[in-house]
């Protein structure tokens, strides 16, 4: 099955309005050929997003990096998947280590913030990806066959879901995993997918790595097997290394 890149950049929480001129920088890319060939997706913070979205055009997807269960009500400071689709958004993050660290995020949780997503007509990225104290116990498969079940909705498809797999240990610290267990990582969550949504939609859902992907390091790591992309943090805030990401994608 052939299934375009995507390299998708998640700002986090950086950037203020002058930090457009990198996207703006982005877009230019694309439009100079770098999207015909790979899919790019930026998600700024929420603040950010109005504006991104008029800057991008349709070169250049952009999404949410969080949104709530409910389309609506008494949840202050939350954000819903219908806003982020009013306002363009084409993507939203869910479960990523840092929600689920910093808000106690369950699995539950993320697979409810996922159907949210598809309701809005969004494409959900679930984020999945053991501890370092896991991987060190051997444990890594294990962790992610039980976020994919638990974390991934039924009706999940290639059309409305990406799968993004980042060791949380990986994340922002320069450390990648080895591309031999990368490669295993990936086998495994595809062998799990086409097992419960059936080698149609199961592969066809596109599988990112994410965790430290950088210009120097990314050819190698998206030449393996069944990585479909990246996830990327740092590297995304820089025109510059977002580019050079996209540029080492495999073309499709
Ligand atoms: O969502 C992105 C990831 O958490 C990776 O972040 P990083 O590229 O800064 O390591």
């Amino acid at each position: 099955m052939t299934r375009r890149s995507l390299i998708a950049g998640n700002w986090k929480m950086n950037g203020t309005r002058a930090s457009l001129g990198e996207l703006r920088a982005m877009v230019d890319a694309a439009r100079g050929g770098l999207s015909a060939s790979v899919d790019l997706l930026v998600c700024p913070p929420a603040t950010l997003l109005s504006a991104a979205v008029e800057a991008a055009g349709e070169v250049l997807a952009l999404g949410g990096q969080d949104c709530h269960t409910a389309a609506s009500g008494a949840h202050t400071g939350d954000v819903s998947a219908p806003m982020l689709a009013d306002l363009g958004a084409r993507f939203v993050i869910v479960g990523h280590s840092e929600r689920r660290a910093d808000h106690g995020e369950t699995d539950a949780l993320v697979a409810a913030k996922a159907k949210a997503a598809w309701d809005a007509g969004l494409v959900a990225v679930i984020c999945i990806g053991e501890t370092e104290a896991e991987r060190k116990g051997g444990e890594t498969l294990s962790v992610l066959g039980r976020q994919l079940a638990a974390s991934v909705p039924d009706g999940a498809t290639g059309a409305n879901t990406v799968i993004a797999y980042e060791p949380v240990w990986a994340i922002g610290t320069g450390l990648t995993p080895t591309v031999a267990d990368v490669a295993d990582a990936h086998a495994f969550m595809r062998r799990t997918l086409e097992e419960r949504f059936g080698a149609g939609e199961g592969g066809a859902v596109r599988l990112l790595y994410g965790g430290s992907v950088k210009p120097s390091n990314a050819a190698e790591l998206l030449a393996v097997a069944n990585v479909d992309g990246a996830l990327v943090g740092g590297a995304s805030l820089k025109a510059a290394d977002f580019i050079a990401i996209c540029e080492a994608a495999p073309r499709g």
